[in-house]
C-alpha cells in the first residue's frame, strides 16, 4: 500500500487520485471512509464528539483500509498523531507531502469543512505545521516537496521515486 500523509492542503486527496490513476490502482481516503461510516461530516463529528473520538474512528478506518484495500491510501491530516495509527503504518510505503505555510493557506482557502482551521486559518496552519512536521518526518519513508508545483508533477515524482526504490 502507498500511504500519503501531510498537512491539510498538502494534496493527499488530489495527488493520491493522480498516483492511483498512474498505477492503475484505486484511491481510498480515510476522511471519506470516516464520514461514510459515521453518516456525518467531519466538522459535525468534531462538534458533537470531539477530536479524540474522531481520532479513534480514523484509526479504525486506517486499520480497515490497510486490511482490505490494495492501492493508494490518503490519510486525514492529523491521523499520524495517533500512536495506534502510526503503528498500523509500519511496513508500508509512507509518503509525506511537504507543504509550506503560504501554499497551504492558498490551497485550503476559507472553507468551513476543516474544523481545526476555524477562526484564524493562517495562524492555525502555522501552529499545526510547527507541531506536526517532526511527526510526519518520523513516520515517512519518502518525502516529496509540493510547494510551487502542480499536483500532476508531485504525483509523477511520487511514482518515480517509489519505482526507483523498489
Ligand atoms: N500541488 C498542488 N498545487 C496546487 N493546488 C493543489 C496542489 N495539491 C492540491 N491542490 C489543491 O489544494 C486543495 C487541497 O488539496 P487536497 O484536498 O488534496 O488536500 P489534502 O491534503 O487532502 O487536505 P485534507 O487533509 O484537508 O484532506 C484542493 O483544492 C486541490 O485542488
Ligand atoms: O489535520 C487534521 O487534523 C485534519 C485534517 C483533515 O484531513 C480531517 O481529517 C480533519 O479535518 C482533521
Ligand atoms: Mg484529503
Amino acid at each position: 500500500m502507498i500511504v500519503l500523509i501531510g498537512p491539510m492542503g498538502s494534496g493527499k486527496t488530489t495527488v493520491g487520485g493522480l498516483v492511483a490513476e498512474r498505477l492503475g490502482a484505486a484511491l481510498r481516503d480515510t476522511d471519506h471512509d470516516v464520514e461514510a461510516t459515521a453518516g456525518r461530516e467531519i466538522a459535525e463529528i468534531f462538534v458533537d464528539e470531539g477530536e479524540a473520538a474522531f481520532r479513534a474512528m480514523e484509526r479504525a478506518a486506517v486499520a480497515e483500509a490497510l486490511a482490505t484495500h490494495d492501492g493508494v491510501l490518503a490519510l486525514g491530516g492529523g491521523a499520524v498523531l495517533d500512536p495506534g495509527t502510526r503503528d498500523l503504518l509500519a511496513g508500508h510505503d509512507v509518503v509525506f507531502l511537504r507543504v509550506g505555510l503560504s501554499d497551504a493557506v492558498k490551497r485550503v482557502g476559507l472553507g468551513t469543512s476543516r474544523p481545526l482551521l476555524l477562526g484564524n486559518v493562517r495562524g492555525r496552519i502555522k501552529a499545526l505545521l510547527d507541531e506536526r512536521t517532526p511527526v510526519y518526518e518520523s513516520v515517512a519513508t519518502l518525502v516529496v516537496e509540493t510547494d510551487g508545483r502542480e499536483a500532476a508533477e508531485v504525483a509523477d515524482e511520487v511514482v518515480s521515486a517509489l519505482a526507483a526504490r523498489a
